[in-house]
């Protein structure tokens, strides 16, 4: 069976790390409502990945066709705290006076939907890293405001940018802070559906 790829993001990074591991796919950004009650990380990542995936799925419905679809979402934790994007440059500050100097988890959400024959098949999971900031001076963080970089990030940093600079320790997945957990994806999918990957792969690599 033939599928057709679509990253349910408008996040680069997410588009990168696709295109890293050489699959071809195409993408379509999901509005994303975000917001949602109060519940655990894990909970709040799958079920907003799950949102962004099902609002490109009900898109494809009437298509022909057959689609897997990914959706993500990133937030960052600190004493319980979820924290999404800076809401302005107030916020950033915020933000990264509180992470200075701590260690903060990073959760990522990744949904997929396969779509295939009139029917419909969802898996959803999440992974989790740690990560530790070494001490950031008032005076850093305001240069590294007005860098930009932090804006449309969650926890207001990009550890794949100037962000790095930061960064003292990470255990778990670096690709996991950036936005999308690719290996787990791959792990997670080839035991699901090994058959989606089937001439997906820019250059053959991918299974298999
Ligand atoms: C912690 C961290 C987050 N991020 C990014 C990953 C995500 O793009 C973003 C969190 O926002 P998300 O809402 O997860 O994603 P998004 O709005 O960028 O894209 P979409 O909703 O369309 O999928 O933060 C980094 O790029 N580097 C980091 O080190």
């Amino acid at each position: 069976m033939e599928y057709q790829w679509i990253l349910a993001s408008a996040s680069p990074r997410r588009r990168d790390l696709l295109n890293q591991v050489g699959l071809s796919f195409r993408v379509m950004p999901a509005a994303g409502e975000e917001s949602i009650s109060k519940s655990s990380p894990d909970q709040v990542v799958m079920e907003l990945a799950r949102r962004k995936a099902e609002e490109i799925a009900s898109q494809l419905s009437d298509s022909p066709g057959n689609y897997v679809i990914v959706g993500a979402d990133t937030v960052v934790v600190f004493k319980e705290q979820i924290l999404g994007k800076p809401g302005d440059e107030q916020d950033a500050f915020r933000v990264l006076s509180m992470l200075s100097g701590q260690t903060h988890q990073v959760y990522t959400g990744v949904s997929v939907i396969l779509l295939y024959t009139g029917k419909k098949q969802v898996h959803t999971f999440y992974e989790a890293a740690d990560v530790t900031m070494y001490d950031i001076s008032p005076e850093e963080i305001r240069d590294y405001i007005q860098t930009k970089e932090p804006m449309d990030k969650a926890g207001s940093y990009g550890i794949q940018g100037k962000g790095a600079v930061f960064i003292k320790k990470i255990h778990g997945d670096y690709n996991n802070v950036v936005g999308l957990p690719v290996s787990r994806l791959y792990q997670e999918l080839k035991k699901w559906h090994p058959e989606i990957f089937k001439n997906h792969c820019t250059d053959g690599v991918l299974p298999l």
